[in-house]
């Protein structure tokens, strides 16, 4: 693909295999998840996140999304027990949502869609950086958290508030003084299953942990996400909508629950 991938019909999740042919390989995220046929596996840990709110950096619109990034050089924010073993540092989280309140997740529960999805990308500390951890099999974790319409959510509205300054592509600002954990549900009862980054490259290093309790955000608050933009200042005007990767082929892979 010669142009940057996106999520236009030219660049979009159905063009993505010209560039990056992993796009058809065996462990694609995201994926369906059908809670009758995911197995309840006893020997699954405690989901255990420990996050430091000193190591919020900034908010960055990264031109596919809006992420907020963490200083990652010590154990200050991490990841343990679950699925995964040893450690694993948060990076970032950002978010995917759709055009309207019918689609936008990239996960699905039992075929329904969800507005929003919450993505907590950690890397393996085993790896000296993120950066050698992407191409690890066992170099990710991220832990994805459903949005549902509800009630405004008083836990998004800092994130909110950053958006008119992250506008368009390349905008970022301060963002400090920041607990991760406050965005997340009460339960963290989860499925998981292996899988990849659903943005190229695509590849297949990623443990997923999907939590089964999803968070509420209100239409007010989901129109503020539909208000940022792809472009860079100065370019067409295209608003940041539809930024998710529907579910790819299960092909074989068992997903596992850590509840009853
Ligand atoms: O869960 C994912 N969501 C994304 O946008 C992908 C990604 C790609 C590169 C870095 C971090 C995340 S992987
Ligand atoms: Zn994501």
């Amino acid at each position: 693909m010669s142009h940057s991938w996106g999520y236009g019909a030219d660049n979009g999740p159905e063009k993505w295999e010209e560039g990056f042919p992993i796009a058809n390989g065996p462990r694609q995220s995201p994926i369906d998840i059908v809670p009758t046929q995911a197995q309840h596996d006893p020997s699954l840990k405690l989901l255990k996140l420990k996050y430091d709110p000193a190591t919020a950096q900034g908010i960055l619109n990264n031109g596919h999304s809006i992420q907020v990034d963490f200083a990652d050089d010590d154990d200050s924010s991490t990841m343990t027990g679950g699925p995964i073993s040893g450690t694993y540092r948060l990076r970032q989280f950002h978010f995917h949502w759709g055009d309207s309140d019918d689609r936008g997740s990239e996960h699905t529960i039992a075929g329904n869609m969800f507005p929003s999805e919450l993505h907590l990308v950690h890397w393996n500390t085993k790896y000296p950086s993120f950066g050698d951890a992407v191409s690890q099999p066992d170099g990710l974790g991220v832990v994805g958290v459903l949005l549902k319409i509800g009630s405004a959510n008083p836990r998004l509205q800092k994130i909110i508030d950053a958006f008119d300054e992250i506008k368009s592509k390349g905008k970022q600002t301060t963002f400090s003084n920041f607990d991760p954990r406050t965005l997340l549900p009460a339960s963290l009862d989860y499925w998981t299953y292996d899988g990849s980054l659903t943005t190229p490259p695509l590849l297949e290093t990623v443990t997923w942990i999907v939590l089964k309790e999803p968070i509420s955000v209100s239409p007010g608050q989901m129109a503020k996400f539909r208000s940022l933009l792809f472009n860079a200042e100065g370019e067409e005007r295209c608003c940041m909508v539809d930024n998710y990767r529907p579910p790819q082929p299960l092909k074989g892979r068992k997903v596992r629950a850590s509840f009853k």
